[in-house]
């Protein structure tokens, strides 16, 4: 049987230490029932002793769906000119009312002469009496031995005792921080190879920072090494540049090296919770981020493509589904036959690849990147691009012409917008003009209203997102613009996209697209 490894996740305490991070009460406790629900035994809900917030949290957690034995509360160990008695920071602590608490204490002999301006002796001294005065009064007491790595690397002696301190108070894991992310993976798994033999068989923790780059590292590695108990937060947001991050921690752990954290079914919630505590943070999401970014298995270069059509391990490290993430396919001017022929299956168009016509569609298709088009979030732009020159698209309307005014007519009143279009439906021609509040919506409004009377169904349908993007910066009111637009009916959403320098025709050709889209979904789909 693999090993089970205890998940400890402080999002809502070290995570909240992120510069761009900041959580209300009532985020944290979802949060908190998120993380619960995936299956972390472990979740640090802030410093009581702190700030008002996280008292609240406390209070507030044990309404919620969260048993109160997976809750820790975290601080620092007791003041040196105070007891632990005197101490309300230390006793806020307790006033939390949770069974777990964690406290740190400094192991770095620098940090207790020069931060606490206290003796070493002394410094031991706090670290017991802390420890051993919770033990008395909560079920469990882990601690965090701060700056572990660096103090070892000053002089080990001396973070060896802060330890033994802990271990004979009665902690219930000792948890080696490497406070400053600076530790290196081998200095690190040389240190925790040496506490091994100094404090014997006894439950260790890693507490990880990132400004190395190695925190996941160093945590996977620490676990190899003996470690039981693994700290991180949800995307690795923490102070300065984050703590290990738990999204890929856990699949690594799970996956690669094959030790217990959650079960199969809750790892595949990991991409959901990963975007959860972004959505809640307010938090853009990390396209690239290992494991549960949309672009973790999304393929671009055409010989990518290629490979992964006849096995996907060509390309992915893992399964994406174990982690609840897909593969996809992009499509751009590095892409291949392959590209299209996986696009088109998306949308039910089994091409073969041997069809002549494929190699047009590839040709034109790069020569539209080429003019700055590009499909990404207009697939339905994409999909009529290959219907029409591979599938059997009938056109339902042609364009003759269009004008659009847009007039100022004085200082006072806002801009007039009328659009006229000339279209033609089989063989009636139709001749119509709208108003607007802007340009945009007339010519919107003027070609709804020439096709409604053929086609009733486009009611139904409305424009959702209107997004216009410059793509030749330099070139200032001259610039290329690329319009894409999200419209949606009852029963879909979808995306288009024109590219013009003229913004009212590259407004005009995702309009187009879009209607085209309705029409043909609602005829054949
Ligand atoms: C490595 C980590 O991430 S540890 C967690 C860091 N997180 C935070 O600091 C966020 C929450 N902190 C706070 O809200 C405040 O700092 C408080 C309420 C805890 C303390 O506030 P203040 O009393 O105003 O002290 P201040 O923040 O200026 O300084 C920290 C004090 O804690 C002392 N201290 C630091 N670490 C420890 C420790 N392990 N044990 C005992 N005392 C400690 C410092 O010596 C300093 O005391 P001093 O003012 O007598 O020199
Ligand atoms: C305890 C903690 O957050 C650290 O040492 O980084």
């Amino acid at each position: 049987m693999s090993r089970e490894i205890i998940l400890y996740d402080t999002t809502l305490r070290d995570g909240t230490q992120a510069e761009d991070v900041n959580f209300t009460v009532p985020d944290k406790v979802r949060i908190a029932e998120k993380l619960v629900d995936f299956g972390i035994h472990y979740i640090e809900g802030g410093w009581p002793g702190s700030n008002p917030r996280d008292i609240e949290f406390f209070q507030a957690v044990k309404k919620s769906r969260v048993p109160i034995d997976h809750i820790a509360a975290f601080g620092s160990t007791r003041r040196a000119k105070k007891s632990c008695d005197d101490d309300e920071i230390f006793q806020a602590l307790l006033a939390a009312g949770v069974p777990n608490i964690t406290i740190f204490g400094k192991t770095w002999d620098l940090h207790v002469t020069e931060a606490l301006k206290i003796t070493l002796e002394q410094n031991l001294e706090i670290i017991y009496d802390s420890i051993q005065y919770l033990k008395k009064r909560v079920d469990t007491v882990f601690y965090d031995a701060e700056h572990f790595f660096d103090g070892f690397k000053a002089n080990s002696e001396y973070a060896i005792k802060t330890l033994q301190a802990a271990k004979e108070a009665g902690a219930d894991c000792l948890v080696l921080c490497d406070t400053n992310g600076g530790t290196m993976p081998d200095e690190l798994v040389d240190i925790i190879e040496i506490v091994k033999k100094e404090i014997g068989d006894y439950p260790l923790g890693i507490h990880c920072h990132n400004d190395s780059d190695c925190a996941v590292a160093n945590s996977c590695l620490a676990v190899k090494h003996g470690i039981v108990h693994v700290q991180g937060t949800i995307n690795g947001y923490g102070e300065r540049c984050g703590n290990a991050n738990l999204c890929s921690v856990i699949p690594n752990l799970q996956l690669k090296y094959g030790y217990k954290c959650v079960t199969p079914e809750q790892l595949r919630k990991l991409k959901e919770v990963s975007r959860f505590v972004n959505e809640l943070g307010n938090l853009k999401h990390n396209i690239h981020q290992p494991y549960v970014g949309r672009s973790a298995f999304a393929h671009k270069g055409g010989v990518h493509v290629s490979a992964i059509l006849k096995n996907s391990k060509t390309y992915e490290h893992i399964e994406p589904e174990l982690v609840g993430n897909k593969q996809r396919v992009l499509l751009s001017d590095l892409s291949g036959k392959s590209n299209l022929i996986y696009k088109a299956k998306d949308f039910g168009l089994d091409i073969d690849p041997k069809d002549e016509r494929l190699s047009d569609l590839l040709q034109q298709l790069k020569e539209l990147e080429n003019k700055g088009f590009q499909f990404e979030g207009a697939e339905a732009s994409f999909e009529l691009l290959v219907r029409k020159a591979i599938g059997n698209f009938q056109k339902f309307f042609d364009l003759l012409s269009f004008r659009v005014i847009d007039e100022k007519r004085s200082a006072l009143e806002p801009p007039f917008a009328e659009a006229t279009v000339m279209l033609r439906v089989g063989g009636e021609i139709e001749h119509t003009a709208a108003i607007g509040n802007g340009p945009v919506n007339a010519l919107d409004n003027a070609l709804r209203k020439a096709l409604e009377k053929f086609y009733p169904n486009l009611r139904t349908m409305q424009l959702v997102d209107y997004k216009v993007r410059i793509l030749t910066g330099k070139d200032g009111t001259k610039a290329l613009t690329r319009v894409l637009i999200e419209s949606k009916d009852d029963k879909d959403t979808w995306g288009t996209v024109g590219v013009a320098h003229n913004i009212i025709d590259a407004s005009y050709q995702a309009l187009v697209d879009s209607i085209e889209y309705k029409l043909f979904k609602d005829a054949y789909k």
